[in-house]
């Protein structure tokens, strides 16, 4: 069967992005068409370089033409040159809120032979999905600065958390709960403390669950949930949270699940009247951009997570088969190999097996 040909957006981003991308590429371009994918991609340079060339960020025009594509994949952004939020918030967020990416989809899995901090651990032992909210919270941009550069200086960042967007998140993290067999879902946030946000949390989460009896519904605060993700990972199936506990969490998931270098994400817009944009969990990584040394597992896994939503299962399974059996090989061997290796390493296991 052929499937169409899929409009991909490329944002390489800055720092490590570019170096990831291209391998994350690279399995995409060898898997995708043995399942009858036709890829038409379209690069954007976007991030710290055309910053200082241009002053600009993102353009309006430029937002128009990612929008008319199927799906976005890009690497990180964020650059020491160039002051901290102007690219996080004036490129990344922009675009998870303009295309309304409220989903952010991190799975926290522990794959066979994966070294984690915890010690004795199976990978059936920490095998979740965050469900991250992507547009609100105190990433909103609300607040302000008022008296800025006197003694009695007020920085306030406010968190919103509207009825609506709650709503959407928690309906989206049921749904994929009642179909995982444990049909667990934990609601993260510190209602003791943030009252009225946590309140709007729980009652959308004890409304919608009414709707979905099967799934069993557990709450924790954040710093509890913290303890656990290390103590005691079982315990959790899918956990759904705000933006900026989901932010912390899943770099924590990362580090229990074998490193930053493997954690992959999805920014997803469920209704499907935006592209989804596909990216590794972790930034720019600056202290080893252009080395040559970045793990590009994370951008490879993200790349299964965007073959899963353009539909195609069977090429996501295969991309995750070949980064698992890697992943086996690394354990055993502990060989260091370069971006490069470990991406043709990838691709070679995904074709032999495809
Ligand atoms: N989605 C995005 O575009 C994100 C952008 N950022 C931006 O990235 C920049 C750096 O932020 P940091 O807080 O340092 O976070 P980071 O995730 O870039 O790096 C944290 C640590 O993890 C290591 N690391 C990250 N990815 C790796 C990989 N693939 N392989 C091996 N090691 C890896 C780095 O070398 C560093 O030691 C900042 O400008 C930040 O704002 C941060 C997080 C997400
Ligand atoms: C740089 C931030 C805007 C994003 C971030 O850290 C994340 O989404 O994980
Ligand atoms: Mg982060």
């Amino acid at each position: 069967m052929t499937t169409p040909s899929v409009r991909l957006a490329v944002i390489p981003g800055d720092g490590i992005g570019p170096e990831v991308v291209s391998e994350g590429l690279k399995v995409l371009s060898a898997v995708g068409p043995q399942h009858g994918l036709q890829l038409e991609t379209t690069t954007y340079d976007l991030g710290a370089r055309r910053w200082h060339e241009t002053g600009q960020t993102l353009t309006d025009e430029t937002e128009k033409q990612l929008s008319e594509h199927d799906a976005i994949l890009l690497g990180a952004v964020g650059d020491p040159s160039v002051p901290s939020g102007v690219l996080e918030r004036g490129l990344l967020l922009r675009l998870r809120f303009a295309f309304a990416h409220y989903v952010n989809l991190r799975p926290v899995r522990l794959y066979p032979g994966v070294s984690t901090p915890l010690g004795d651990t199976s990978p059936e032992d920490v095998d979740m999905l965050v469900v991250r909210e992507g547009t609100e919270g105190p990433y909103a941009g609300a607040g302000g600065v008022l008296r800025k550069g006197t003694a009695h200086e007020i920085a306030t960042q406010d968190s919103v958390n509207t009825r609506f967007g709650v709503e959407r998140v928690v309906r989206y993290a049921f749904e994929r709960a009642q179909e995982r067999p444990r049909k667990k879902l934990t609601l993260v946030h510190k209602d003791n403390v943030l009252t009225y946000a946590g309140e709007l949390w729980q009652r959308v989460v004890r409304e919608i669950g009414a709707s979905y009896p099967e799934v069993s519904v557990d709450y924790l605060h954040v710093d509890a949930a913290t303890m656990f993700f290390v103590s005691d990972p079982q315990r959790f199936d899918v956990v759904v949270t705000d933006n900026l506990f989901g932010d912390i969490l899943t770099d924590l998931g990362a580090a229990i699940a074998g490193g930053i270098g493997l954690a992959a994400s999805g920014n997803v817009n469920p209704p499907r009247e935006f592209p989804s944009m596909f990216e590794p969990v972790h930034g720019s990584a600056p202290d080893i951009a252009g080395r040559g040394i970045a793990d590009p597992t994370a951008t490879i896994l993200s790349v299964a997570l965007l073959l899963e939503h353009l539909g195609v299962q069977a090429a996501a399974r295969q991309v995750e088969e070949a980064v698992s059996a890697d992943l086996q090989v690394r354990a055993k061997e502990n060989s260091q190999r370069s971006t490069s290796q470990i991406g043709d390493d990838i691709v070679a296991r995904a074709t032999e097996s495809g």
